[in-house]
C-alpha cells in the first residue's frame, strides 16, 4: 500500500503539494513526525483512503460460505455456496462514485460514517482486525517519508501503475524514486 500511495502521489503532483502543505502546517520543517500529529493529517488520510479505493489489497476480500440458505438482493444463496464479494467492483462502480477511475482524494474529505461502498478491510464479523494498526502504521511511515524528503522519478524514467494478479494485488514493477532531504537541519534525520 505504501508503494501504491507513493506512486499515486508522484503521478498527481497537485495531491502531493497538498500533502506537503499539510505537513508543513501540522509538523513544520523544524520538527519530525510524531504519533500526536497523525490525527491532524486529514488530507494524507484522504490520500490513503483514495489509494485503498483504487488499489484494494484484497479485491475479493475473504470468501463467505453461508451456513443456511438465505435470500440476498433478490437472489437465493444455497447453504454451502462459496461467495466472493468484489470490493474492487464496488470501489469503482460509476453509480456509487463520481469519476471512479480518477485519483481524487478530496472526495474523502466529506464522506463520514459507515459506508458499504468502501470496503478495503471488509466488513461484518470477519472484518480485518488489523485495520487500526495497518492504517496508523501506513500513515506514520508515509508522513515521515514525505515530510523528510522530496521524491522524484529518476531522470529518463516513466511512472506506470500496472498491477500483478494475485490474492493480494501488488505493483507489477517496483517503484523507484530518488529522495532529496527537505528538513531544515540534517540533525533531524
Ligand atoms: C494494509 C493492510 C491490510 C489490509 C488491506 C487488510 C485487509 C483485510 C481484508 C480485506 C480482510 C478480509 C475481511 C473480510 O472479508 O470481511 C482481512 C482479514 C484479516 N486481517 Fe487484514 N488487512 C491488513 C492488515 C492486517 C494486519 C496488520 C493484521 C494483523 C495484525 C491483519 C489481520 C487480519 C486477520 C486475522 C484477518 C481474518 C479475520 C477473520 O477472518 O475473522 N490484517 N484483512
Amino acid at each position: 500500500m505504501l508503494e501504491w500511495t507513493m506512486a499515486q502521489l508522484v503521478k498527481h503532483p497537485d495531491a502531493m503539494s497538498k500533502v506537503y502543505k499539510e505537513l508543513n502546517e501540522i509538523v513544520g520543517q523544524n520538527d519530525i513526525v510524531e504519533e500526536s500529529h497523525l490525527p491532524n493529517l486529514t488530507y494524507l488520510e484522504a490520500v490513503i483512503k483514495e489509494t485503498f479505493r483504487i488499489h484494494p489489497a484484497l479485491p475479493l476480500l475473504v470468501p463467505r460460505c453461508p451456513s443456511k440458505t438465505c435470500e440476498l438482493g433478490g437472489y437465493t444463496i444455497p447453504k454451502g455456496t462459496i461467495v466472493y464479494l468484489n470490493a474492487y467492483a464496488l470501489h469503482t462502480d460509476p453509480q456509487l462514485w463520481e469519476d471512479p477511475l480518477e485519483f481524487k482524494p478530496d472526495r474523502f474529505l466529506s464522506v463520514e460514517g459507515n459506508n458499504f461502498q468502501f470496503l478495503p478491510f471488509g466488513s461484518g464479523r470477519r472484518v480485518c482486525p488489523g485495520q487500526p494498526l495497518a492504517v496508523n502504521t501506513l500513515k506514520y511511515v508515509l508522513a515521515t517519508l514525505l515530510h523528510s524528503f522530496d521524491w522524484k522519478l529518476p531522470a529518463g524514467t516513466e511512472l506506470e501503475l500496472e498491477d500483478k494478479f494475485g490474492i493480494v494485488i501488488k505493483k507489477m514493477n517496483p517503484l523507484v524514486l530518488v529522495p532529496t532531504p527537505r528538513l531544515s537541519s540534517l540533525e533531524l534525520y
